[in-house]
């Protein structure tokens, strides 16, 4: 899949001209009417911005100096905050989702799973699960304010959201409180009448009415201004049916039996001591992540308890394992669970995906253990393994059989301006 590149569904890229590549060139030229631009090429037909040139946020083009790494704007003062929420066209309520309500929670899910990103060729949606999304929300200090939903009055639909989650995250050498945006989603029969921006900028006030004036996100389109950019990768693990479902397209001169014999995986983890990350192990497993994320000029900075939340395994959400003998834990990977709809097979309704989240090897090396994370995905029915090329992941991509994916994940930080971070520099995986 594209940028469901963070979001799009990134699909392995094709290299020769085939019919699929011509359908690929065809809904490129229609994507460029889109109000948002995926490529360099789409983003040089757009000439204004009329929402994000409001904004606390680089201009496109901009080149931030070395050693920049400061607000754009500086904290409003609360009489400077808007007290009442930003008006919403007539029709429409705020309404804030109480995700502790299963109704509710099942109204998020089903305005995601029917509206949310999909791949440039439309073939494949995400299908966030109704765990996963308590668990992506529902982080230490989250707040029911935060999940923002817009509802039409006369029907109470839910036809709007989006969402913040609390994170302290390091931007080159501060550590700075913040929010995480994500799952800003209007419903596709409400879309281009600039609903988006008001969801934007009522979430932008919720947050600042608590002392909050930076945010973290992530997205397919290119907007003003990305810090980051990165691409996802992808390792079959069932190929014959992500050639069926035309994830992924047989190479030239070979067929099937010899693609599924080139993506074959052991049937168990190779590496002695390998195995689920318990509850017991998380201060050892904390203390390398943790350690590990110093280096990057972007990356989160859990506590335990955030740590616990975030990699403690939860059934098809996610899932963390450990290499640990007599008692000493010397390495940690985890991946989550974000299955696709399949939009239009006949056999095959659901692609399931794990995606790399984070990985720190302190004695195995990283070959060895990404291919035992492999294993487990595997172990675990998983028909990809999708990652993307930061943190060190570009040391095991190639060696393990990951293709390069065809759409770009931009990175962004809200009301800041610092240099370029390259993608190995890169630390944060959101969901
Ligand atoms: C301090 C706290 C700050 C907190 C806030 C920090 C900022 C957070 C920012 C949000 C981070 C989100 C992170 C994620 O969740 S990324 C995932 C986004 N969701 C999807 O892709 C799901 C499917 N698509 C949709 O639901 C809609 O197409 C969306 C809702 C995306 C746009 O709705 P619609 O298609 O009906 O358009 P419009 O007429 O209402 O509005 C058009 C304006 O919106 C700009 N646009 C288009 N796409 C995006 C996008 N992905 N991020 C930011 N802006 C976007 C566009 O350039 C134009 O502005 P301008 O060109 O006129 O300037």
């Amino acid at each position: 899949m594209s940028d469901q590149a963070k979001k799009e569904a990134s699909q392995p890229n094709q290299s020769q001209p085939n019919v699929e590549e011509l359908r690929r060139l065809m809904s490129l030229r229609a994507n460029l009417n889109r109000n948002a631009p995926k490529t360099d090429d789409e983003l040089h037909g757009k000439e204004e911005w009329k929402f994000w040139e409001t904004q606390p946020v680089p201009k496109l083009g901009s080149v931030i100096p070395e050693g920049t790494n400061e607000p754009i704007q500086p904290n409003k003062s609360i009489e400077e905050i808007k007290q009442e929420p930003i008006s919403l066209p007539e029709g429409f309520k705020w309404d804030d989702i109480d995700l502790n309500d299963q109704a509710q929670l099942m109204e998020l899910y089903s305005l995601l799973n029917e509206n949310y990103v999909e791949d440039d060729d439309n073939m494949f949606r995400f299908d966030y699960s109704p765990e996963f999304l308590k668990w992506a929300l529902q982080p230490i200090g989250w707040l029911k304010q935060w999940h923002t939903g817009v509802r039409v009055i006369k029907s109470n639909k839910l036809v709007g959201f989006i969402s913040a989650v609390p994170a302290n995250v390091k931007v080159y050498e501060k550590t700075v409180r913040m929010v995480e945006i994500n799952y800003l989603c209007v419903h596709k029969k409400l879309r281009d009448k600039r609903v988006a921006p008001v969801l934007i900028k009522e979430i932008t006030r919720r947050v600042n009415l608590h002392g909050i004036f930076q945010a973290c996100y992530t997205a397919g389109v290119i907007l003003p201004t990305p810090v980051a950019r990165c691409r996802y990768w992808h390792r079959s693990l069932n190929p014959k049916k992500l050639i069926e479902i035309q994830f992924s397209f047989l190479q030239r001169n070979m067929t099937m039996q010899r693609t599924i014999r080139l993506y074959r995986l052991p049937e168990k983890p190779k590496t002695p001591g390998f195995r689920k990350m318990t509850e017991a192990d998380c201060p050892q497993a904390f203390k390398l992540l943790y350690d590990y994320l110093q280096k990057f000029d972007l990356a989160p900075v859990y506590d335990e308890e955030e740590f616990k939340h975030w990699f403690l395994p939860r059934e098809n959400v996610v899932d963390s394992f450990v290499v640990e003998q007599n008692g000493v834990v010397t390495d940690f990977g985890s991946f989550y669970h974000l299955p696709s709809t399949i939009m239009h097979h006949p056999q095959y309704k659901v692609l399931k995906a794990a995606y790399a989240f984070h990985n720190v090897v302190a004695k195995t090396p990283l070959n060895d253990f990404m291919n035992d994370m492999l294993i487990s995905a595997k172990n675990l029915d998983m028909d990809v393994f999708n990652a993307l090329d930061l943190m060190d992941n570009k040391e095991f991509l190639e060696n393990l059989k990951f293709g390069i994916g065809d759409g770009n994940l931009q990175y962004y930080v809200y009301n800041w301006k610092c240099p370029i971070i390259p993608p190995n520099k890169l630390g944060l995986v959101l969901q």
